[in-house]
């Protein structure tokens, strides 16, 4: 009986991984091994196992259910921040910290200047969800998040948000300067009440997020001591300004009719033929590389300038083909190609013109 009672409770040890019920009618069991022999505690041994056993299933129910809500409620908070936006946004930070600073900047700064800057950029997206929580309802692509499905209040995603955007403006401002921190509220604000209200009103919304989109360009810019006064800063912006012509117009063009039933205005609800799209996505992608080969030629030497202009236009040709394909052929297997080749261009040029500078 003794060691049916220690086989038992030590399952238990096991199984719960340490929750407390079990684990303390476990403890309780152990403890009372060395009298088991009298009769009375024998009976109250294997009536508290029998109650174990019974209130076992659903307590191991209600912790599966509590991690299984930590588990949504994680990944909504995450979901919540735009991570793929983000993790882009990140990208770009890492190159222009790196040009602003001529050289390799060590891990620590690198690892407070994305902590503040994706910080800031989650919590935009995150703003921007809580302002479109009751039209994202109406499209399917973005019903599934977690305020339009109702598996978030809107004071939590509230609350996530601001703590996170102030948290980091704080990183950036205290770690860097004030003027990171400034374009970064200056990036907030525009995209949130600027953008945000104007994407049920004007397709203009687009140049508006373009802006609002490229400004992150100059957080790592002069948080490692660059000048909005250079022009390799706005250079960089000028990049990703650009570059989110065709990366816009192939999602405007994938979810038209989404964006239409919603009651959104982008260019290819405003002109559905998408023409308006495509010459807008091909004149981008011609931006992209006049602003690339610029920066390839603003640092001293020839061969290094040629080299690497050739590099950006052999980054950015793939684009502009894929601008000029959907141009032809208006079709979504021609504007996920377009949106596909985008993904891949704004790394690569940004790798090209971060070397550039190390050369
Ligand atoms: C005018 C500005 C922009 C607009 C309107 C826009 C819009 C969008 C939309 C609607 C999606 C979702 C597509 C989907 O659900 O399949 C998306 C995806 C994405 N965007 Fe943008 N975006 C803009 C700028 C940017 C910027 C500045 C970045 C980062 C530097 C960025 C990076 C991404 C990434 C990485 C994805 C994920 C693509 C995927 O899931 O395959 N976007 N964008
Ligand atoms: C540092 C900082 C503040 C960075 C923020 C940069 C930022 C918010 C870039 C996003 C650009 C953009 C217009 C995305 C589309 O939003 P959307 O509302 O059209 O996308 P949706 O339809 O998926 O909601």
């Amino acid at each position: 009986m003794s060691s049916n009672v220690l086989a038992t409770d030590s399952r238990y040890e096991t199984d719960r991984r340490g929750v407390s019920a079990p684990y303390t009618a476990a403890r309780e069991c152990g403890s009372a091994t060395a009298v088991l022999d009298l009769p009375a505690q024998r009976r109250e041994a294997t009536r508290r196992m029998e109650v174990t056993a019974q209130a076992t299933p659903a307590l191991n129910q209600m912790v599966d259910q509590t991690e299984v809500s930590m588990r949504v409620l994680v990944s909504d908070l995450i979901q919540l921040t735009k991570p793929r936006i983000v993790v882009m946004i990140l990208v770009t930070t890492v190159a222009t910290a790196m040009i602003a600073a001529g050289g390799p900047v060590s891990l620590g700064t690198l690892a407070l200047l994305l902590l503040g800057t994706g910080m800031v950029a989650g919590s935009a997206g995150g703003a921007n969800q809580i302002w479109e929580r009751v039209i994202d309802r109406n499209m399917p692509r973005t019903a599934v998040r977690p305020l339009p499905s109702a598996r978030m209040s809107t004071g939590m995603a509230t609350a996530f948000t601001a703590s996170m955007g102030t948290l980091g403006l704080a990183i950036l401002w205290m770690g860097f300067s004030l003027t990171p921190a400034g374009v970064g509220l200056a990036t907030w604000l525009l995209y949130v009440f600027l953008y945000t209200p104007m994407k049920t009103r004007t397709s203009w919304n687009t140049t508006v997020g373009a802006i609002a989109g490229a400004l992150p360009m100059l957080i790592g810019y002069t948080a490692l001591g660059g000048s909005l006064a250079d022009e390799t800063g706005w250079l960089l912006f000028g990049v990703l300004a650009a570059w989110q012509y065709p990366h816009f117009m192939a999602i405007a063009w994938l979810y038209r009719r989404q964006y239409e039933q919603a009651g959104f205005c982008m260019s290819t609800t405003v002109e559905p033929t998408g023409i308006s799209a495509a010459i807008q996505s091909i004149v981008g992608s011609l931006a992209v590389i006049v602003c690339g080969v610029v920066l390839c030629c603003l640092s001293p030497g020839i061969v290094p300038a040629i080299v690497c202009s050739v590099a950006v236009l052999a980054a950015t040709v793939p684009m502009l083909k894929a601008s000029i394909r959907f141009a032809r052929s208006r079709t979504d297997v021609t504007a996920r190609r377009l949106l596909r080749s985008s993904l891949l261009v704004l790394p690569a040029v940004l790798a090209v013109v971060t070397i550039r500078v190390f050369w």
